[in-house]
């Protein structure tokens, strides 16, 4: 103590506890600390360190004389001797070291510090029975601590290990933090990158489309985005939240069809530690998880009855309630939607709310077909030729064959865009060479057609044998001509064959003609089945 003072113990612990655990920021705690020990101690500098067994090395974590505190972290490696003595101590000590330049452990450290000459008190930390690391106290130059200052700085102890404990735990959640900010700038610029750039189409097949989306990007206002499987969706959801003031936020997506129903309360809203057996710690749902940014909820349609109510209610209040928890989480999120199906026809039928509809349809967006805006086949093919050839590492890029563009835009994609992707992979893989045929498309459009025309003949059940159309055909024109053969208005002027040929050609089918025929023709032969 200098000189005359007289310090209450208690007084003392109290009022340095509170600077030492007054703030995370270990250094600004160091050195509001400092501030107040100086007036009955002669220390001058303090600091914190951490020993790193694996390395040998201590690392100087705080640092603060009489101006101000550092937080920092340089290392300085132990000679084998520093090592020795660290790594076998057994009990917690304090010691004053008359010149921290002498001693193995505090040497290499001060002479980093440029404090070899000074004095120092120099004590472990413990807490729970692990060494966390030391505190020191560097003296006035010239001046040396006693006993007294020991027992005064030795209450200090255990408030500096706590100190220490939750600076250290602090500093690592920080690097975390930074981190996972970093990683989440990396992938939602990796996310922009893919999405942004690959969109084709945007001033051709989808220039309505991105018209729309011009416009309702900056808003807030939900998204309700419709169109058959396959035509770009998610790409147009993306494009949405890209343009938007929330581009720098998540995006997150819920395939509303993959996730199982019993999952989807607790995927979509999360739960509290303990909500239900095996929730061990809390989770937040992917509706948190989109705060500040976009959820994209996809096949919104498969969505079951009670996640419908509960999202209708996040849509109204903006508010959500994890399972299991007792207070709501409030959320900023905008939400776009999408579907292949007839959400209208679900409504009728009980299957969707009409409430969670009327929310989500404030701004519906129709994604043509593929089939609508073919003008966007070549660039679309050349572009997946690109991506896909990458992704398989080839070295060429193929080229396109003449007439595979022609074969391309004569089938129907039912499948839409990613039926093209698919084509598109497929093909490449079928020709290792430098050129794309894409001959398989032009099998299935004719395998297309031979099946449409089956259809269109067994819609009506009958039969495709050609006597049994011939027959149909000869009945339904003579029906027309009231039963005659012959003449201006007879059948067989309007078949083009001469009338002779037609009686024999009626007489082998079974068709009935001349006096036979007014007694089985009526005005309609439509109850007549013997051509089937
Ligand atoms: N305009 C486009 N430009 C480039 N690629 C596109 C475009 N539209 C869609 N694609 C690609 O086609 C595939 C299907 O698109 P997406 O998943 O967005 O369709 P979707 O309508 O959401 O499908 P589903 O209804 O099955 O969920 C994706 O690989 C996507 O990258």
């Amino acid at each position: 103590m200098t000189a005359g003072m007289i310090i209450d113990e208690k007084d003392f612990f109290r009022e340095a506890t509170i600077r030492i655990c007054g703030s995370l920021e270990i250094e600004k705690a160091l050195h509001q600390c400092l501030v107040y020990i100086s007036e009955f101690i002669p220390a001058d500098q303090m600091s914190f360190h951490v020993y790193h067994q694996e390395q040998g090395v201590v690392e100087t974590v705080a640092h603060a004389d009489l101006n101000s505190g550092k937080a920092m972290s340089v290392r300085t490696p132990l000679p084998p001797e520093g090592r020795r003595q660290v790594e076998e101590q057994r009990s917690v000590r304090i010691r004053i070291i008359d010149r921290l330049g002498d001693d193995p452990v505090t040497g290499p450290v001060a002479a980093k510090m440029k404090a070899s000459d000074l004095s120092a008190v120099v004590m472990d930390l413990v807490l729970e029975k692990t060494m966390l690391g030391v505190f020191s106290i560097f003296s006035h130059p010239g001046e040396r601590f006693n006993k007294n200052h020991i027992r005064f700085l030795s209450l200090l102890n255990r408030p500096c290990a706590i100190a220490l404990t939750n600076s250290l735990r602090y500093r690592e959640l920080r690097k975390l933090r930074d981190l996972l900010a970093d990683d989440n700038r990396y992938f939602q610029d990796e996310l922009r990158r893919l999405s942004g750039e690959d969109l084709i189409g945007s001033e051709f097949g989808l220039k309505g489309v991105m018209e729309m989306v011009r416009q309702v990007a900056p808003l807030d206002s939900p998204v309700l985005l419709l169109g058959e499987t396959g035509t770009g969706k998610e790409v147009i959801a993306n494009a949405i939240h890209n343009s938007s003031r929330r581009k720098q936020g998540p995006f997150i997506k819920v395939n509303c069809g993959a996730i199982p129903e019993t999952l989807m309360d607790s995927e979509l809203f999360g739960y509290e530690k303990g909500a239900f057996t095996g929730a061990l710690s809390q989770k937040r749902g992917r509706i948190e998880r989109a705060d500040g940014g976009t959820l994209f909820l996809d096949e919104i349609g498969e969505l079951p009855g009670e996640a419908q109510v509960r999202l209708l209610r996040v849509l109204q209040e903006k508010e959500i309630d994890r399972l299991g928890g007792t207070r709501s989480v409030n959320v900023d999120i905008r939400i776009i939607a999408a579907t292949h199906r007839n959400l209208e026809s679900m409504i009728d039928k009980g299957e969707f709310r009409a409430d969670l509809y009327f929310r989500l349809r404030v701004f519906p967006i129709l994604i043509p077909p593929l089939r609508e805006r073919k003008t966007d086949i070549p660039a679309l093919v050349r572009h997946f030729i690109l991506k896909k050839s990458h992704e398989m590492k080839r070295l060429i890029i193929p080229d396109l064959a003449p007439g595979a563009i022609d074969r391309l835009m004569a089938y129907h994609w039912p499948g839409n865009i990613r039926e093209l992707e698919n084509a598109t992979e497929r093909s490449l893989i079928l020709n290792p060479g430098n050129t794309l045929f894409f001959k398989e498309i032009g099998s299935r459009i004719s395998s297309t057609n031979k099946q449409d025309r089956f259809k269109d003949n067994t819609k009506t059940g009958e039969s495709l044998e050609l006597d049994a159309v011939v027959c149909r055909h000869i009945k339904k024109i003579m029906n027309m001509c009231g039963n005659r053969v012959e003449g201006e208005h007879g059948a067989a002027k309007i078949l083009n064959i001469n009338p002779s040929t037609l009686r024999k050609r009626m007489k082998k089918l079974g068709i009935p003609f001349g006096r036979k025929a007014a007694n089985r023709f009526g005005s309609s032969s439509k109850g007549d089945d013997s051509c089937r």
